[in-house]
């Protein structure tokens, strides 16, 4: 119980939880306060040097000495990859699968969709950003709903966690190679959630959330492919510290949403195209919902018109068009 009787839906003191991309940006920032809440943390990403990095970090912000951290080294773009994690993962804690897993590992590598190399970007966007997830639900699904590892309807429930964008919810100009990665995630989840009714006796809880601009290394690398207009336009959501972002997304998960979305616009953005997906909340959510396609109107009209304002002054996009150029 939180503040005015308020359900914490996700209690992590004492649960383990593992995190893919726990090495940086916002990974780390949720590994740090997750931490300092007193979980036990698996870190998982792929560099070695930056796992020790973020590994002593979180040891720094523990709640308790009783806690325990460990970090493993694999990459999530692999095919396979989750089910030898998963099996580290137990190993390492007494033989049990951790309470809680966190997608967070992805990445983005904007472009035009005519340039040269925005094909192969795609296809790595989606082995990084999809299937990373994919697989890792997966593996972790298949250990939690065994039926030997029942814990009975009443129990505290494990909670599968995935990281989409909030171009899953509005989509723009230069993430054509990233963007569909995170709507697929959205669509297992929506069909994850219905599915997991079929095991009543292993209660799993699957959430997604939707950050806008985070200022991590990520956005960094990123900004080097990015074509200006992508830039000028995605300026309209002022961007985040990871710190921000991983302390608004656990305050969502904690409230028990299911879809995450964590600014105002994020969460106008997500009651715009809410379709089968279950509410957080039904009377806000529908109420926000009919307000959304009133902001569209307008906003829809100034941002193309901002886009052929833009070939006007620069013409054909052709090469001269990344943000550092
Ligand atoms: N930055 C932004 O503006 C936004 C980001 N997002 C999403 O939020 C999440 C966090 O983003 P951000 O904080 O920018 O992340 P960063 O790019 O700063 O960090 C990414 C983390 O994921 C790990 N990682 C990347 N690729 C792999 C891989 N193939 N296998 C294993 N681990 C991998 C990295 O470690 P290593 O390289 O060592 O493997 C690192 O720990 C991502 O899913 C991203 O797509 C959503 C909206 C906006
Ligand atoms: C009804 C409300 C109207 C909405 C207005 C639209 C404003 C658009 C802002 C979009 C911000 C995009 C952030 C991209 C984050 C991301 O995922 C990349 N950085 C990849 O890492």
């Amino acid at each position: 119980m939180g503040l005015f009787g308020r359900k914490n839906h996700m209690p992590v003191e004492g649960r383990t939880i593992l995190l893919t991309g726990a090495s940086e940006g916002m990974g780390r920032a949720a590994a740090i306060q997750l931490a300092a809440k007193g979980a036990n943390l698996i870190l998982v990403a792929r560099n070695v040097g930056r796992l020790e990095e973020a590994l002593a970090e979180v040891k720094a912000a523990a709640k308790s000495p009783s806690q325990r951290f460990t970090y493993i080294s694999a990459d999530v773009s692999e095919h396979g990859y989750a089910e030898q994690v998963v099996a580290q993962a137990i190993a390492w804690n007494d033989g049990k699968a951790p309470d809680i897993v966190w997608c967070v590992a992805g990445m983005s590598t904007p472009m035009l969709w005519c340039e040269d190399d925005s094909m192969a970007a795609a296809r790595r966007n989606m082995d990084v950003n999809y299937f990373g997830t994919a697989e890792m639900s997966r593996a972790i699904l298949r250990e939690w709903l065994a039926p030997e590892n029942a814990t009975g309807p009443n129990s505290e429930p494990k909670h599968l966690i995935f990281t989409a964008s909030v171009l899953a919810f509005f989509a723009l100009v230069g993430y054509a190679p990233y963007t569909p990665s995170k709507w697929a995630l959205r669509g297992l989840a929506d069909t994850l959630a219905q599915e997991l009714l079929l095991y009543p006796d292993n209660p799993v809880k699957v959430h997604v959330v939707f950050p806008a601009t985070i200022t991590s290394p990520g956005l960094e690398r990123e900004n080097k492919t990015k074509p200006a207009i992508t830039l000028e336009l995605e300026k309209e959501e002022p961007p985040e510290t990871p710190e921000t972002v991983a302390q608004r997304s656990i305050a969502g998960l904690e409230r028990g949403e299911y879809f995450v979305a964590v600014s105002f616009l994020g969460n106008l953005m997500r009651c715009g195209v809410m379709g089968g997906s279950a509410r957080n909340s039904w009377i806000l959510d529908t109420l926000l919902g009919w307000l959304v396609p009133v902001i569209y109107f307008f906003v829809l009209r100034i941002m193309n018109g901002q886009v052929k304002n833009w070939a006007k002054v620069h013409g054909h996009p052709a090469k001269k068009n990344t943000a550092a150029a």
